[in-house]
């Protein structure tokens, strides 16, 4: 596939089964993210790959920041939790390692330079034949969470990509005018 199919084709998959990428798959996926543009030089990216008993880690993760939230969520809510990670044979866990108080690279731009990796990795991805989907959701943005990960107060969770073999079939895509959101000062 050229590359402006690719990117003009890009479309998530959100039912994703076994076997999850390969390594070389996930080292061409890495490489993918670490050309993402960067101001300075300042490489704010990190990677945490979960897979067979971290995907599961990662669950209990989620259901302690349930227990943590307040009110606490119940036991089905916890459970429900648990089980997020193993809606996909791999997830990655995409945090903006920020630099605080750069004088030239504002906080901004530094979690804008992890979102561009997160976005190619998913070019990587179905590049390979792979499937892909960025979620987010609530555990994202979690204090219990981003301790478990290790982050700092500074780091930011731009996403978890699931990722895997593709389960089902890819959705059509929109079809959008660049009209209706391109103005031209000429
Ligand atoms: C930062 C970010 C977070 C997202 N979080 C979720 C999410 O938690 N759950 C979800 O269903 N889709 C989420 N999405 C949207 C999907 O990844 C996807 O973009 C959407 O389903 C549209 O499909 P498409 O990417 O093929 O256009 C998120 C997208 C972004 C950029």
């Amino acid at each position: 596939m050229d590359a402006l199919t690719l990117l003009h084709e890009r479309n998530s998959m959100g039912k994703l089964m076994a076997p999850a990428p390969s390594d070389a798959q996930m080292e061409a996926i890495y490489q993918a993210a670490l050309r993402a543009p960067d101001h300075a030089e300042l490489t704010p990216w990190r990677f945490i790959e979960f897979t067979g008993s971290g995907l599961e880690r990662l669950g209990e993760l989620f259901a302690e920041a349930e227990r943590n939230t307040l009110p606490a969520g119940d036991e089905a809510a916890q459970a429900a939790a648990s089980k997020k990670p193993l809606r996909a044979p791999m997830v990655v866990a995409v945090i903006a390692k920020v630099t605080p108080d750069h004088p030239k690279v504002p906080r901004v731009e530094q979690v804008v330079s992890a979102g561009c990796a997160a976005h190619a990795m998913l070019f990587a991805a179905q590049a390979q034949g792979l499937g892909g989907m960025w979620r987010t959701g609530g555990y994202a943005f979690d204090p219990t969470v981003h301790a478990g990960l290790g982050m700092s107060e500074q780091d930011e969770l731009v996403g978890f990509l699931y990722l895997g073999t593709p389960g089902g079939r890819l959705k059509p895509l929109p079809s959008r005018e660049s009209a209706d959101f391109v103005e031209r000062w000429q």
